[in-house]
């Protein structure tokens, strides 16, 4: 758990220094730097913004670096410092290391934000993100094959692009890329896989609390982004025509996906047209199954409690997956993920965020939250024993 954060540079916030608890709510109007205070996290937890590929667009105007330091309730620090020119410094314990990872270990932050509400509709990169947060903190061995297999499909794509027509030796060459990138395939396939199944009742479980009256009709599914019957590198081989034309590599890994399905016995809820599209039979039951994305059925707000859903979902699996401590089943680790809900009462309604808040309360997790007004406190102050409440005003947090 984040004990103390210190935070330079970073947008409006020339200087902060805080001291942080189980619950930490951040209140200011619009432009007071709250989301940037979550950014700083994020930032030290994954190496990048969740706002700006860009450091430029997030070090302070007329800075040349931003830096964010944390002190954790086992006695760690962490650092990072990100300068204009993307140069990266990180530090543990004073220490500088090379590895973003290591600091992603230590610090695993789980995002609830506006654009994240948007996952199911946008391309397939956000959503298998998703499932690898959860492969990256449950699997050690994930993260090595994933880095090996970025660096070939990267040297890959070069090479496509660069060309339509291949020498026997570029040839030779992307045939040999191809054997790693498979090998690598494979197991991160396992994982993925793996840990995917070990979501599914998790998720359930929180479609029951968020959205009881969908409790049997989503469900989770996974793609691999290739055939896993037969190896990646003979796929790739037998399409390397059409891969050449493109400049790009067309399956594998990079393109898994997580979908989630909606299935309903007799729901009155889809129009005729829908109902002629999708009409399918269960021989079971001899009533039509309907079938269909669950982003093509649910409302909007519907659909920023499968977001929430989802996400909420893989705290317990991540929190069981350790020992667990009798008292509270969950992991003894040290290890506490942060959880950075940005603007949620304006995303999600009450009973929402009460199930959320409950849910988040109830778990070894550390949570930051943002809020334009106070309403949220007693809420708050139900759940959490001692949480601190600042306020923001122009970059200068104050604790109540
Ligand atoms: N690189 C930068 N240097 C200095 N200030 C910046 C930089 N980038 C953005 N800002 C300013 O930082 C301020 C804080 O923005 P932030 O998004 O954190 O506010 P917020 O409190 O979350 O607002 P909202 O409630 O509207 O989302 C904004 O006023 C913005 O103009």
């Amino acid at each position: 758990m984040i004990e103390r954060l210190q935070i330079s540079h970073l947008r409006n916030l020339t200087q902060v220094n805080l001291p942080s608890a189980a619950c930490n709510v951040i209140i200011g109007v619009n432009g007071s730097g709250k989301t940037s205070l979550l950014e700083a996290i994020f930032l030290l937890s994954r190496g990048k913004s969740f706002r700006h590929h860009q450091p430029k667009r997030y070090i302070q105007h007329h800075q040349n670096t931003a830096t964010v330091h944390a002190k954790i309730n086992d006695g760690s620090t962490l650092a990072i410092q990100k300068q204009a020119d993307a140069t990266t410094i990180l530090r543990l314990n004073q220490t500088t290391v090379y590895n973003q990872s290591i600091l992603t270990e230590q610090l695993p932050t789980l995002l609830i934000d506006p654009s994240t509400m948007d996952m199911l509709e946008q391309g397939s990169a956000s959503r298998r993100q998703l499932l690898d947060w959860l492969v990256f903190h449950m699997k050690q061995g994930f993260h090595p094959q994933w880095v090996a297999y970025q660096r070939l499909l990267k040297q890959r794509n070069s090479l496509l692009k660069k060309t339509r027509h291949l020498t026997q030796v570029q040839l030779a060459e992307l045939r040999s890329w191809d054997k790693g990138l498979s090998n690598h395939a494979a197991l991160i396939h396992h994982y993925r896989e793996r840990i995917f199944e070990e979501w599914q009742p998790y998720f359930a479980k929180s479609i029951t609390q968020l959205l009881p009256s969908y409790a049997e009709q989503l469900s989770l599914s996974y793609s691999a982004g290739y055939d896993t019957s037969i190896a990646l590198d003979v796929q790739l081989d037998e399409r390397l025509e059409q891969d050449l034309q493109l400049g790009y590599t067309r399956i594998g890994n990079h393109r898994a996906d997580i979908h989630v399905h909606w299935r309903s016995h007799g729901s009155t809820k889809l129009n005729d047209a829908l109902i002629n599209e999708k009409i399918d039979t269960d021989v079971n039951k001899a009533l039509p199954v309907l079938k269909e994305q669950a982003a093509n059925v649910l409302s909007r707000g519907e659909k920023k409690l499968l977001i929430t859903a989802l996400r909420l979902s893989q705290l317990p699996l991540l929190l069981n997956n350790a020992d667990s401590d009798l008292s509270t089943g969950y992991a003894t680790s040290q290890i506490t993920p942060v959880v950075l809900l940005d603007d949620i009462t304006a995303e999600l309604d009450d009973r929402a965020i009460h199930i959320l808040l409950s849910t988040l309360s109830k778990l070894p997790c550390q949570v930051f939250m943002t809020s334009l007004t106070d309403d949220i406190v007693p809420l708050v102050q139900s759940l959490w024993s001692t949480p601190n409440v600042f306020h923001v005003k122009q970059g200068q947090v104050f604790l109540s």
